[in-house]
């Protein structure tokens, strides 16, 4: 049960509407028993001509129960529903509460339609567990305890065969059909995950599938899994009425064996005849609410299953900053990394090996080296993103393992190789840099990064798809020189805009930052000459640093780079 946490949470916050769908379900429950014994009594006193007036107070009373009836099934509904969605609800805002801080290193555990197929369809399955495992039994326990005391007036037997019959339909059938029901719900949850993460993949692989020409056997498994999930959908669905039928027929034959005790009683001259059809009818109606209770078991394990989902995302430990926390200034940071290593997850070769390095505040560095040295890692392990317990990074001499990293997040301006855009307008997308960002501060900002050819106005589609992969940069980067901060982490920035336009950036770019950290990782050796230091990396390794000249004359790494980047451009 301790799986089911998230969900037993949000149902205690919802204690009223709890406890009101299971007073209107007993009302319900009594007054349909009552109303359906009521009417066997008419009948049969009916039969034997008794004064109008008995008649008519009969059915003044099933008129009454059948009104009380649909009100409180009515209330039952509505509160039961309400209360389900209020649950749903909390369940996600807690599931995006603790996503949120996992977010930088969640992709590294679990796929995109993967994580959606569990937002979506496993906190949706959880509305089974209040409306069909949590508050049904009790209301089906309470009702059936009262039409035992009720029958109990008329012969200690009829306690007896409702007691069994309660045990049939309540416990034995619900679970000799709990085995069967688990495998195939396991199957649709299976297929909903596949089919979550193919959607996803064929979404966002589409250009490249079909470059490569492999859209149509992609397309083929997505129909597939479609398929798998629609067929298992309905052998989860038709198993359920079978499981229920099977239920109710039992219901049934417990209506017969109170007939067979009621019309031996009756022979044995222990009950009035006038009392038969009543207590059929008040049978009938009491069995036919534990039908439902045949679908409990799987709604159970259904649920159980979806919570230890939900619970494999909420249990991961978000990378945290340790106590006692200590903030960042605005002034601009001296940074050092002193022998830090780092591992990614999954890998047995460090990315990073005991790199130390030290960037005084308001200096210009680069990092460069080959691809896959570890520079990005570097840059990740400086925002926070990534967390290290060998070694020590320390920002404005304060221990990174003390700083939040929203601290460092809010401090700094990072331009990534690939930059998000969302969905809207080229003015939405650059009003996330700062609140109360004028046009004209954006149109400036535009027309220095040789972006004139926008309006605010003009649309951006999802990532950024409309904008080519040079307007994506200089987009990215008025956006992070809007928000003026102190620390400036680049990752070549501007890898794929031509070089007059780059150059023309980089001017103003300096002129902006002349007081700011800037990192600046970069595959282009021209124009490091400016920088106040430069790190070469090699296999995770600080394999050299100094100045430009110092490295040119140390004739290294950075010398033999510089060479064969010239040898190639001549
Ligand atoms: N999320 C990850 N999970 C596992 N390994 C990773 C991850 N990110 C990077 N790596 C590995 O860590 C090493 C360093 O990668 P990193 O991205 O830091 O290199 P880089 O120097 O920035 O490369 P590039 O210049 O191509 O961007 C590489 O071997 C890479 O495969």
């Amino acid at each position: 049960m301790n799986e089911l946490g998230i969900v037993l949470r949000q149902i205690a916050a919802e204690k009223k509407n709890v406890w009101y769908s299971v007073l209107f379900g007993y009302i319900g429950g009594v007054t349909a028993a009552g109303l359906f014994a009521a009417s066997g009594y008419l009948i049969s006193k009916a039969a034997l001509l008794p004064p109008v007036y008995t008649l008519t107070l009969l059915i003044a009373f099933i008129k009454v129960f059948g009104l009380v009836k649909a009100g409180s099934k009515y209330g039952e509904r509505m509160v039961s529903h309400r209360a389900t969605f209020n649950i749903l609800a909390g369940i996600r805002v807690r599931f995006f509460e603790k996503l949120e801080p996992l977010a930088p290193g969640i992709f590294q555990k679990f796929r995109s339609g993967d994580l959606l197929a569990r937002i979506t369809g496993d906190v949706e399955s959880l509305q089974n567990f209040f409306l069909r495992v949590y508050y049904p039994p009790l209301v089906l326990i309470l009702v059936f305890l009262s039409s035992m005391i009720f029958t109990a007036f008329y012969s200690f037997w009829f306690p007896l065969i409702f007691a069994a019959g309660l045990l049939l339909t309540g416990l034995v059938i619900p679970a000799a059909f709990a085995l069967r029901r688990q495998k195939i719900e396991e199957q649709v949850r299976e297929s909903r995950a596949a089919l979550s993460t193919y959607t996803a993949e064929v979404l966002y692989g589409f250009r490249d599938l079909k470059i490569y020409q492999q859209l149509e056997s992609k397309e083929a498994s997505l129909h597939q899994s479609a398929a798998d999930y629609i067929a298992n959908q309905e052998r989860s669905s038709s198993q359920g009425m079978f499981n229920q039928s099977v239920n109710q027929a039992a219901g049934l034959l417990i209506s017969w064996g109170v007939l067979a005790a009621g019309v031996y009683l009756v022979g044995e001259g222990q009950l009035d005849g006038v009392f038969l059809a009543m207590l059929v009818m008040l049978s009938l109606s009491v069995f036919e609410n534990a039908a439902p209770m045949a679908v409990l078991p799987p709604h159970l394990e259904d649920s159980r299953k979806a919570s230890s989902r939900l619970n494999e995302v909420t249990d991961m430990k978000p990378v945290k900053a340790e106590e006692p926390y200590e903030s960042l200034s605005d002034e601009a940071p001296a940074i050092r990394f002193d022998t830090v290593s780092y591992t990614h997850e999954g890998e047995e070769r460090p990315a990073v090996k005991e790199a130390s390095f030290y960037i005084p505040a308001g200096s210009k560095t680069a990092i460069v080296g080959a691809s896959g040295s570890g520079k990005s890692t570097i840059f990740q392990l400086l925002l926070g993103v990534l967390r290290t317990s060998e070694g020590d990074i320390s920002l404005q001499n304060k221990t990174i393992r003390h700083i939040e990293s929203e601290d460092i997040w809010e401090k700094s301006n990072v331009v990534m190789q690939e930059n998000h855009f969302f969905f809207g307008t080229i003015r939405d997308n650059l009003q996330i840099a700062r609140e109360g960002l004028t046009d004209e501060e954006m149109l400036w900002m535009l027309e220095k990064v040789s972006l004139t050819k926008f309006s605010l106005d003009d649309p951006v589609l999802e990532k950024g798809e409309n904008l080519s992969g040079g307007e994506r940069q200089r987009l990215a980067i008025s956006r992070a020189l809007l928000r003026k901060r102190s620390l400036w982490l680049l990752d070549e920035p501007l890898s794929s805009i031509d070089n007059v336009t780059s150059a023309e950036i980089m001017r103003y770019f300096e002129e902006r930052t002349e007081d700011a950290t800037v990192c600046l990782i970069s595959h282009q050796l021209s124009g490091l000459e400016k920088m106040d230091q430069i790190l070469v990396m090699d296999d995770g390794q600080v394999a050299e640093q100094g100045t430009y000249d110092e490295l040119m004359t140390a004739r290294g790494m950075f010398y033999e780079m510089k060479q064969i980047e010239q040898e190639i451009l001549v």
